[in-house]
């Protein structure tokens, strides 16, 4: 392994059975300062690992016409696959999938519930093997984000299981995706993915090819490459976490930079909530120590401001979710939230999408 940057931590999930306690400390630097680290020693298998980067690579090279077939525009749930050509993806190409075991919402749940549900898969004669590769990488990310939730916890002075009161008893039910990411060579300095900040709880990135692109932000507003490292994951905070610990943690910027030669590949896997938590109304308790780390590091930064939570912090967070997906996915929309349709397309389909509506 290629020895880590400076700039980003190095986490050793095998230190937490060596040495629970030097484990936990470095991960709160890590949370309290930056919100991002590569992940390495995970009980993810190598073996896996590259099953997963040989499905993801095998999986773009399919022919138009049978990814078109598991379009996202087919898919309630919005799992699918999304061509190159949005205004969120000018050059890049992406899958989506989730856990397969959706029901519809029962009578009375609230709409958002659809949100949660099966994908859309390529025949196993186009694309052999590749969905039971998947869906154990799904299942494994699933395992290690449980885990290491409970190490989130404890690192930011709560009980281990803290954050079941903001997780579904379902845990297929928590907003878990898999989104597959294909970024093809561009002109220098092409956008791949414009500067963000995840809005789910963790996320964790495989990198699944060698090209370089993803660059992460510090607290001190200086942009850092973060280039693939074989056997990690990088891990990034989001939204979530930040507002339920109420800027304690801090999610960080990061973009793509489309590859200059060859081809990016990259997977995320997000970790999100109870889709009917609102975050304005978590309430943890933090121990002074940690609130003295927050308060150093705004010193620090230069920025002092207390944290409010927005209007949209107090509905559900899958309801916030919803609304996101609606308003970058027309044809669902249309399709399948027609009672919402009007709201957000008060001028009808776009014109791009008006025949393909038929
Ligand atoms: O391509 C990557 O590695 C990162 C993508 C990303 O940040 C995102 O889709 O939220
Ligand atoms: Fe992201």
């Amino acid at each position: 392994m290629t020895p880590p940057l400076p700039e980003i931590p190095l986490l050793d999930l095998s230190l937490a059975q060596r040495d629970k306690p030097a484990f936990i400390a470095q991960l709160r630097g890590m949370l309290v300062n930056g919100g991002f680290a590569y992940l390495a020693h995970t009980p993810v298998s190598k073996e896996l690992v590259d099953n997963m980067v040989d499905s993801t690579a095998k999986f773009f090279a399919l022919p138009a016409d049978v990814k078109d077939s598991v379009t996202m525009n087919d898919s309630a749930h919005f799992n699918g696959y999304l061509r190159k050509g949005s205004v969120e993806n000018p050059t890049r190409e992406q899958f989506n999938y989730g856990d397969d075991s959706g029901t519809w919402p029962a009578e009375g749940a609230p709409v958002y519930h659809k949100i949660h549900g099966s994908t859309p898969w390529p025949d196993d004669a186009v694309f052999p093997g590749g969905r039971a590769v998947m869906k154990d990488y799904y299942t494994q990310l699933k395992l290690l984000s449980l885990q290491f939730t409970e190490y989130v916890a404890e690192a930011l002075g709560l009980s281990p299981d803290a954050f079941e009161s903001i997780s579904e008893p379902d845990v297929a039910m928590r907003q878990l995706r898999c989104k597959l990411l294909r970024y093809p060579t561009c002109p220098p300095s092409t956008t791949g993915f414009v500067p963000h900040t995840d809005s789910n709880f963790l996320t964790y990135l495989l990198q699944a090819s060698d090209e370089p692109g993803l660059e992460i932000q510090n607290s001190s507003g200086e942009w850092f490459a973060a280039p693939p490292i074989r056997g990690t994951f990088i891990l990034l905070t989001g939204k979530i976490l930040e507002k339920v610990t109420h800027g304690l943690v801090k999610a960080p910027l990061h973009r793509v930079v489309s590859p200059t030669q060859g081809t990016r590949y990259s997977v995320g896997y997000f970790q999100g909530v109870a889709m009917d938590t609102r975050v304005a109304e978590t309430k943890f308790e933090f121990p002074q120590e940690l609130l003295d780390m927050k308060r150093a590091r705004q010193e620090r930064e230069g920025d002092t401001t207390e944290f409010r939570f927005t209007e949209s912090d107090k509905i559900p967070t899958g309801e916030g979710v919803l609304n996101f997906k609606l308003r970058a996915h027309p044809l669902v929309t249309y399709k399948y939230y027609p009672e919402l349709f009007p709201k957000f397309f008060p001028d009808g389909l776009p014109a791009k999408y008006a025949t393909a509506a038929h």
